[in-house]
């Protein structure tokens, strides 16, 4: 059984059409790339497999069960309950210390805030982010923000974590460790990870590669 798949999806915003028939599937635990220039549809698809974009047709999976054709209330707690996610920047919420950002997730599932946080704290030793639980975001580089926003995309142990450009906005030696520490936790943890990137040092991290291009995912790459 798959973790995470498309069956020939295709989506167009308006007369745009993003995808044309994409299809990819990625294994349990498995760590997937998605590559391809710009505009070719890597965000859409990201979008779709995560349940938060329905296709105008074909399938998505996830776990063996198909999601595309949930109710929006549905994928919305499919979302918060099974799916963790990590984008480009910018993402942490500014009033919030960094251990309440990563005690979100949980708060949000209705875990008690003494309970999520004291679940929230021992990932910041992990990604090493000891001593800044209480800074707030403005406090933070851009590399530890993006940790803080990775231990948050995993805090609630997500069955696949999806990651659109996580290192996008920072310098390569940066993006780097957070490229280390994500697969490195994703790895421990079993999640699935599906990431969108058009760095090709990023992908090397993955366990494969996928080629967009003009929304159809025509090319394999063993990594
Ligand atoms: N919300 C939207 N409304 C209209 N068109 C959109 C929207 N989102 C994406 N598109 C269009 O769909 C196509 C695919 O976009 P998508 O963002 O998936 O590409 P991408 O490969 O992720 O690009 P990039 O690498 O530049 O982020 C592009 O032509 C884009 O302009």
């Amino acid at each position: 059984m798959t973790a995470v798949e498309a069956r020939d999806v295709k989506l167009s915003f308006g007369e745009t059409p993003a995808l044309r028939g994409a299809s990819v599937a990625v294994e349990p635990g498995e760590i997937v790339a998605v590559m391809g220039p710009s505009g070719s549809g890597k965000s859409t698809l990201l979008h779709c497999l995560a349940g938060i974009l329905v296709p105008d047709s074909g399938e998505i999976h996830f776990d063996g069960r198909r999601i595309d054709t949930l109710s929006e209330t549905r994928r919305s707690v499919l979302r918060r309950d099974r799916f963790g996610f990590v984008f480009q920047s910018g993402q942490l919420v500014p009033e919030l210390t960094a251990e309440e950002n990563v005690a979100l997730p949980l708060l949000l599932n209705g875990v008690k805030r003494a309970a999520a946080l004291k679940e929230a704290r021992p990932w910041f030793q992990r990604l090493d982010l000891t001593g800044l639980e209480r800074r707030r975001s403005g406090e933070l580089s851009g590399g530890q923000a993006q940790r803080v926003a990775l231990a948050r995309g995993l805090v609630a142990r997500p069955g696949a974590l999806f990651a659109d450009e996580p290192t996008g906005a920072l310098d390569s030696l940066t993006g780097e460790q957070v490229m280390d520490l994500l697969v490195s936790s994703a790895r421990e943890e079993g999640t699935t990870v599906v990431l969108v990137t058009h760095d090709a040092r990023v992908a090397a991290y993955a366990d494969r590669q996928v080629i967009v291009r003009d929304g159809k995912v025509n090319a394999l790459v063993t990594a």
